[in-house]
């Protein structure tokens, strides 16, 4: 580690972990189950599993438009090769739009006035942000054999026309990092997508903007806590990966051509500190938790059709060793005792039923916002750490998904369930690798437990070291 970096700040405590122990809150399990259970157990299979070419290669659309705020969009994307928005691109989906607590529409709700200041140069690094679209020639022929098994099964289940900009990006090649992406640009993303987390409790609803106080969490109900949560979780995850590989050093001004990359405490608890974060912060860090929990509960559920996915990449080797990752990988899923219990939510006759479209429009909303972060290596990861969520609670609570029987085998589905629907490719792409973001979110975790503790022991050492004779 940088101990130049350290030893300038004060950093005497270990606040963000203190209270990051014990019960989670709206399920039954702990922080500390977690951490060893990802850390020991998940964490080392999913790495292996993701470099798998199978979920290496990303299926998105980069180049939609943001729907929201057109009339600035010069300003909100000025580093991003993206033409201006026309009518036709944005969404119709004011339609049947419901906001309990807001009067603006879905188009006026975001505009520039609604909103403040949009971003300036500073809020954006090119270079930091760039992302590297090369597929080598070997797997682009590959990918194109996939392209021709998909549409087949596509055009079976009805090929989704709106993806035909989608191209395939390496992951490997585009570490989720820090990019410099920040300021009002990517705090207005944030704000939006904290809006549409229009469940916020009464009363001030607003009184904390954009997160919600802890303390008044209580005053909403279950699904509406867990969709904040949710965001939240994902929130920390994002923040928590560009704390632990930051650029400490520019290029050039070391021996790596790359930068130098690595863990930036300071950083982490500017972020995560409770006196940083109106004491919020070991919150947003439990809401991580919360996000795993419900992503590990969905691959549980739907484990016994994940297990018979065909992972065809072309290669019958590479195809039977990611159906041999899979299995493991779920076996162990399947062994977690205190799994997320997605029943007790939305049972309350035709509230409930309506609560649940919300839930499901409001979602929605957030992965459209995606299309209008500033900065493409972010809206590649935004995009799929979205989708891979909106994935999980699609198999969580639509009702396609629910097994007709009461809960006979742990609450997994049926292999050959009817009713639910055969995911897609990138849904399951984005699933797993959605996933093991927060896998290795949990991970970093200890990496900065262990960092703090080190450094609280520092101080003794330097003064014994400095007065020793
Ligand atoms: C979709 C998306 C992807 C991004 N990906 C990257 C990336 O890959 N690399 C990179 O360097 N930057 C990325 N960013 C930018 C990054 O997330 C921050 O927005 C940026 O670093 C500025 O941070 P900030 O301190 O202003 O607070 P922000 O993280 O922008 O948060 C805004 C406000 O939200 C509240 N808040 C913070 N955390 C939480 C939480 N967990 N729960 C509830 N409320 C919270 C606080 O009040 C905070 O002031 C991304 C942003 C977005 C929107």
């Amino acid at each position: 580690y940088d101990t130049e970096l350290y030893e300038t700040k004060p950093c005497d405590s270990n606040a963000c972990f203190d209270e990051l122990h014990g019960s989670l809150g709206d399920c039954s399990c702990n922080v500390d189950t977690i951490d060893y259970f990802n850390n020991v157990k998940v964490f080392p299979r999913l790495q292996s599993l993701v470099r798998k070419d199978y979920f290496r290669f990303y299926k998105v659309n980069l180049k939609k438009e943001c729907p929201f705020w057109a009339d600035d969009s010069k300003c909100a994307m000025r580093y991003c090769h993206i033409k201006t928005c026309s009518k036709e691109s944005v969404p119709g989906y004011e339609n049947g739009y419901e906001n309990d607590h807001l009067d603006e529409t879905p188009v006026t709700k975001y505009t520039k006035e609604a909103q403040g200041n949009c971003g300036t140069d500073a809020d954006h690094d090119h270079d930091l942000g760039y992302l590297n679209m090369t597929i080598s020639a070997a797997s682009q022929h590959e990918i194109a054999k996939w392209k021709a098994y998909d549409d087949a099964l596509e055009n079976f289940c009805g090929y989704d026309d709106k993806d035909v900009d989608a191209e395939y990006v390496d992951l490997l090649l585009n570490p989720e990092r820090f990019t410099g992406y920040k300021g009002p640009s990517a705090n207005r993303i944030w704000k939006s997508i904290y809006q549409e987390n229009c469940f916020r409790p009464k009363p001030n609803p607003y009184s904390s903007f954009p997160f919600v106080m802890t303390s008044d969490l209580g005053n909403m109900c279950l699904e509406k806590r867990v969709f904040y949560r949710a965001i939240s979780g994902l929130h920390t995850s994002i923040n928590v990966h560009l704390c632990s590989k930051y650029l400490l050093f520019e290029k050039g001004a070391g021996f790596t051509t790359d930068g130098e990359w690595g863990p930036n405490l300071e950083e982490f608890q500017r972020r995560f500190d409770p006196s940083q974060t109106f004491g919020e912060g070991p919150n947003w860090l439990k809401n991580l938790y919360f996000v795993y929990l419900l992503e590990m509960r969905a691959l549980a559920k739907a484990g016994p059709y994940l297990e018979k996915e065909e992972y065809y990449t072309g290669n019958p080797t590479e195809d039977e060793e990611t159906r041999q990752a899979i299995h493991n990988l779920l076996s162990v899923i399947y062994s977690f005792p205190d799994h997320f219990n997605e029943s007790s939510m939305f049972n309350g006759g035709s509230q409930a039923a309506k609560l649940k479209v919300e839930f499901r429009e409001h979602f929605r909303n957030i992965s459209r916002i995606m299309d209008c972060v500033g900065c493409d290596k972010c809206k590649l990861w935004g995009k799929l750490q979205t989708q891979g969520l909106g994935t999980a609670l699609k198999i969580l609570f639509s009702s396609k998904w629910n097994s007709p029987e009461p809960d006979p085998n742990q609450g997994k589905l049926p292999v050959r369930h009817k009713s639910h629907e055969r995911l897609q490719r990138t849904e399951v792409v984005a699933l797993f690798n959605a996933f093991s973001r927060l896998s290795e979110s949990i991970r970093q975790l200890e990496q900065f437990r262990v960092m703090l503790r080190s450094l609280n022991e520092k101080p003794v050492f330097l003064t014994c070291a400095k007065g020793s004779t």
